[in-house]
């Protein structure tokens, strides 16, 4: 963020009322500057449970997910568990009749642990090995046709396609075009089908693609689900075989500043629909079965994380987490806004840098105007936190990864403990 892109808000005191389109639906800020999730007094909370400190409304992803199912009632929805993975979340969306895109054994796992049925995981990964496949789900998506399958079974299939479309987000998440390593290039795309029809325990169901993540441009998935469409349809010309699932991947965008614009989740889903629908009209095929992989977009908004200010030094507010518990500003440049809750302040407000407790210059998390009284000991929120945050968590430094507690109709409960110095030796058995 630059000082041009704070001049709106620089010189007012900190507003009441919560930036809109960023935080939980269930929050609220209280006239003493409390903010409660779920019901639930965040203050009370970070005093509990110390900070940082990572919270996800329950009820929030329930309203999301209901969202989705609204706008695409009958696609499959398997939440993207890359994006924030424990058994309590893993409990509530099974409940919620999601399926799951697990990425590794080690996803599977987890879910399996929270009692999840293998046959409504989809197993994605670039670099399955024999290990992560050996693990039953329901369905693997192979990123080439000769990628490992489990011995001795029949395993459901689907290939992944990288459809050549831009999904005009970040390149560091930019999967779709054909210029990443992810999936078979359409061009070779029949050819690769044919290859895996003649393997002998791969039973192929589908096709999928994945554009990107963090993607706004819903023109895109349309561009996309009409070449996936076309591409069944050469298939069946080929090869006679009519193919009934097309995954069309997740990437769904969310704002995180003040400002941003949402993602059109009804113009994406009437674009795809129509594209599916027209395109398997035109080459006389069945509709196929839609999925969606969703991950960012069903719990990034859901979280908001805590830290505790250590010190301010000029501009630079350091606070007790950092790049450790949120690698995204320094992996992608990713902007996050904050608020000082916890205590009434009318002092105006200034630019600043919140950093992180890391030895990095890189370890920033926010560029935003905060109060020009802020003191040590106080307490910044901040929102869309509960996307790729807490699963891409480092121990950098040795220090610990912090908690994540769920919030829902006025009680909460820990669902990942605070990661501690016990944890770190256990496997140092040298
Ligand atoms: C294959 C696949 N599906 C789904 C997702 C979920 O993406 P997002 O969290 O952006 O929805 C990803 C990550 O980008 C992915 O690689
Ligand atoms: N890790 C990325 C998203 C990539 C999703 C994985 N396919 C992010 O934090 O924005």
């Amino acid at each position: 963020m630059t000082l041009f892109d704070l001049v709106p808000t620089l010189g007012r005191s900190h507003p009441v009322a919560l930036e809109p389109g960023l935080w939980p639906r269930s929050a609220r800020m209280t006239d003493t500057a409390d903010l409660v999730v779920g019901g639930v007094s965040l203050i009370a909370l970070a005093r509990t449970r110390g900070t940082p400190l990572h919270v996800l409304d329950l009820g929030e992803v329930d309203r999301r997910v209901g969202l989705l199912r609204a706008a695409l009632p009958e696609a499959e929805i398997a939440y993207a568990c890359k994006a924030l993975l424990c058994r309590g979340l893993v409990r509530r969306l099974d409940a919620l009749g999601c399926a799951l895109d697990v990425c590794s054994g080690g996803e599977a796992a987890v879910a399996e642990a929270a009692g999840f049925p293998a046959e409504r995981m989809i197993m994605h990964g670039t670099a399955k090995t024999t290990a992560d496949v050996g693990r039953p789900v329901g369905r693997i998506v192979l990123d080439r046709p000769d990628e490992p399958l489990p011995p001795a079974r029949a395993q459901r299939v689907l290939l992944r396609i990288a459809p050549e479309v831009d999904a005009r987000t970040h390149p560091k998440i930019t999967t779709g075009t054909g210029a990443q390593q992810f999936g078979v290039p359409l061009a070779e795309a029949e050819d690769a089908v044919g290859a895996l029809l003649a393997r002998p325990g791969a039973h192929l169901v589908g096709l999928h693609c994945h554009l990107g993540s963090q993607v706004f441009a819903v023109d895109a998935y349309e561009e996309a689900a009409r070449r996936m469409v076309r591409l069944l349809g050469r298939v069946r010309e080929r090869y006679g075989l009519t193919l009934g699932e097309l995954d069309l991947g997740g990437g769904l965008g969310v704002p995180y500043l003040p400002g941003d614009a949402d993602f059109d989740l009804a113009g994406y889903a009437r674009r795809v629909l129509v594209a599916l629908a027209y395109e398997s009209g035109k080459a006389g095929l069945p509709r196929p079965r839609l999925t969606v992989e969703p991950g960012r977009w069903v719990v990034g908004p859901a979280g908001v994380a805590l830290y505790r200010v250590a010190a301010v030094k000029g501009r630079f507010v350091v606070v007790d987490g950092g790049m450790s518990d949120n690698p995204r500003p320094a992996l992608y440049g990713a902007r996050y806004h904050a608020r000082l809750v916890g205590r009434r302040s009318t002092a105006v407000l200034v630019a600043h840098t919140v950093v992180g407790r890391h030895c990095e210059a890189a370890d920033v998390l926010a560029d935003v105007p905060l109060p020009a009284d802020l003191r040590p000991g106080d307490l910044l929120a901040v929102p869309v936190t509960g996307a790729y945050q807490l699963s891409m968590a480092s121990n950098y430094n040795a220090v610990g990864r912090p908690p994540l507690v769920a919030v829902h109709d006025g009680t909460h409960r820990l669902l990942l403990r605070r990661e501690r110095a016990a944890d770190l030796l256990r496997r140092d058995v040298g």
